[in-house]
């Protein structure tokens, strides 16, 4: 007890205190006491946690009061990213990032690794400041100049008279956008039905280009009578852009409506684009079956490691796509019909192990055709038309009289509306009071046209005395792992076929032409159809 009484008082006036910077380290240290440096180390480790026998904080200065024992656990990642950069290193780094971002020519690759907030800073700062630009007294004060909204109209008898009025300039508008031009005598055209836009729609050509995708060899299956109006160039287009490994055909189908010079003159045109057959689909009485057959088999053997080729049958409505594949297989696997749009969805058929077949749907790719073009082609129903009669000037048109005569048993006519008044006569088809039904007259013609009863064609163009190369061989590029020897050994065997082919007679149905037609002597050169 003596002891402490003798401590607390501090005679010398000096501080005695073993954790007192302030003592006198040269005095305390020959007493063997701490030296101010000492107290100061001391001190340090007293900023420590306070921990229990079992190691558990008791107490810590920065410790949370709400949640005491919580501890952030030392890892040396949280340092990691960690630099420090003064002043001046900071603007130099500014200035390099901002000539980099803006220079084309340079990229910064990982961005998030730059401290790119540092120097968007003042960026934040700008969209904050909103009471910089407009003090507060000024917006939500008394004086507070607050936008009103623009009313159009002060009761609400002005505001449906205004609402009549733009509707009206909005109809005017609309109407006049929409609407077809005038023509130069000042009548307008009638939009046209949907009907005329048959093959055309975004279902039809999504199937196209499944069975494009699908194929090796596509064959486009053309209307003898009028290949060119029937080809669709832009699928042509579309397979030498996009799908040069695979091969196009032209199948000039319907060939017994045409006589056999015109079928072989479209051949010697066309085959300078493309290899093209001549075909006339029937299960029983074909012709071309076998050609197509082995210059199908020639393509497979283009193909690699014995893999089986797909072939796509595409083309216009009614072209027969779906009576050749019906002839290929000699059995009714496709549906067909003497209607366009008969095939609604593609089909799979097998041919043999290694040739597969494919119908499609018939397409018709948006032209300048007009609607009597349509339906001349073939490509809508005759009985949707509503206004049959009208295409029936261009029937006469094209068509011989002789034809005509000899097919409806009429003579001499002055114009469409007396051929069809005569014919009704002819073929009784009078409505109630012995009115004709022209309209019905009109529609058996024209379903006549479409079946083909009508002798009808497009003459090829005349030849010209150029030294007619053989059959071309362009869309024949093979798989590069067939050697070249069975590639060249299979467009030889193509060629082949093909000019064999065109040195056969197409057997034409009996009764259709005259014996000059046949033999091309007086052909008066008859409008082609379309393009
Ligand atoms: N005379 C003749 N008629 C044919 C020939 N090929 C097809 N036809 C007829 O043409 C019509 C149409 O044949 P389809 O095979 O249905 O034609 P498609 O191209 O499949 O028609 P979509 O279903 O519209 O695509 C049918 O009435 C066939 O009998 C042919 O070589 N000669």
């Amino acid at each position: 007890m003596a002891k402490k009484k003798e401590r607390s008082v501090n005679v010398s006036g000096k501080p005695k205190h073993s954790l007192d910077v302030n003592r006198d380290g040269s005095s305390s240290k020959t007493k063997g006491g701490r030296s101010s440096a000492t107290v100061r180390r001391l001190k340090m480790y007293n900023s420590r946690p306070k921990r229990d026998k079992k190691g558990k904080i008791v107490k810590h200065d920065l410790q949370s009061k709400e949640l005491p024992s919580t501890r952030i656990q030392p890892d040396r990642r949280w340092f990691g990213n960690t630099r420090v950069v003064n002043q001046k290193e900071l603007e130099f780094f500014r200035e390099e990032l901002q000539s980099r971002l803006s220079s084309n020519y340079n990229v910064i690759l990982k961005e998030r690794k730059l401290p790119l907030s540092l120097l968007n800073d003042h960026q934040k700062q700008a969209r904050v400041h909103l009471l910089d630009t407009e003090p507060f007294a000024d917006v939500f004060g008394p004086k507070g100049k607050r936008k009103r909204p623009k009313l159009m109209a002060a009761d609400y008898e002005s505001l449906v008279k205004k609402a009549d009025g733009s509707q009206d300039a909005f109809e005017e508008k609309h109407s006049t956008s929409t609407s077809v031009e005038e023509n130069e005598d000042g009548v307008k055209d009638l939009v046209r039905h949907t009907m005329f836009e048959k093959g055309q729609s975004k279902r039809i050509w999504g199937e196209l280009y499944k069975v494009i995708d699908s194929s090796d060899v596509v064959v486009q299956v053309l209307d003898a009578r009028d290949p060119q109006g029937t080809r669709c160039h832009h699928l042509e287009k579309h397979l030498k852009e996009h799908c040069k490994h695979k091969h196009m055909v032209l199948l000039l189908n319907k060939c017994d409506l045409v006589p056999t010079w015109v079928t072989k003159g479209w051949l010697r045109v066309l085959s300078k684009e493309y290899p093209s057959l001549a075909f006339h689909a029937s299960i029983n009485k074909s012709f071309g079956k076998g050609s197509l057959l082995s210059v199908l088999r020639q393509f497979s053997r283009l193909k690699s490691d014995k893999q089986a080729i797909s072939v796509g049958f595409v083309g216009y409505p009614n072209v027969g796509k779906s009576s050749v594949i019906n002839t290929l297989r000699t059995k009714n696997v496709c549906k067909v019909a003497p209607i366009p749009g008969e095939t609604k969805v593609w089909q799979y058929i097998t041919l043999t192990k290694r040739i597969f077949l494919i119908d499609c749907p018939g397409v018709v790719y948006q032209n300048n055709d007009s609607e009597t073009d349509i339906v001349l082609k073939g490509v809508v129903r005759v009985t949707n038309l509503e206004d049959a009669a009208e295409h029936i000037g261009e029937v006469l048109n094209r068509v011989k009289k002789v034809h005509l005569e000899r097919a409806y048993k009429i003579k001499d006519w002055e114009d469409e509306n007396d051929f069809l008044v005569q014919l009704c006569k002819a073929s009784g088809k009078l409505l109630r009071g012995g009115e004709p039904d022209l309209m019905t007259a009109a529609k058996m013609v024209l379903h006549d046209w479409q079946r083909g009863k009508i002798p009808f064609f497009v003459p090829p163009p005349k030849e010209e005395n150029d030294s007619s190369e053989g059959p071309n061989e362009s869309g024949l590029e093979n798989d590069k792992a067939v050697n070249d020897d069975e590639v060249s050994a299979a467009r030889k065997a193509i060629a082949d076929v093909i000019s064999s082919q065109q040195l056969k007679d197409v057997p034409v149905q009996e009764g259709l032409f005259t014996e000059n037609e046949l033999k091309g002597n007086d052909i008066e050169q008859l409008p082609a159809t379309g393009s």
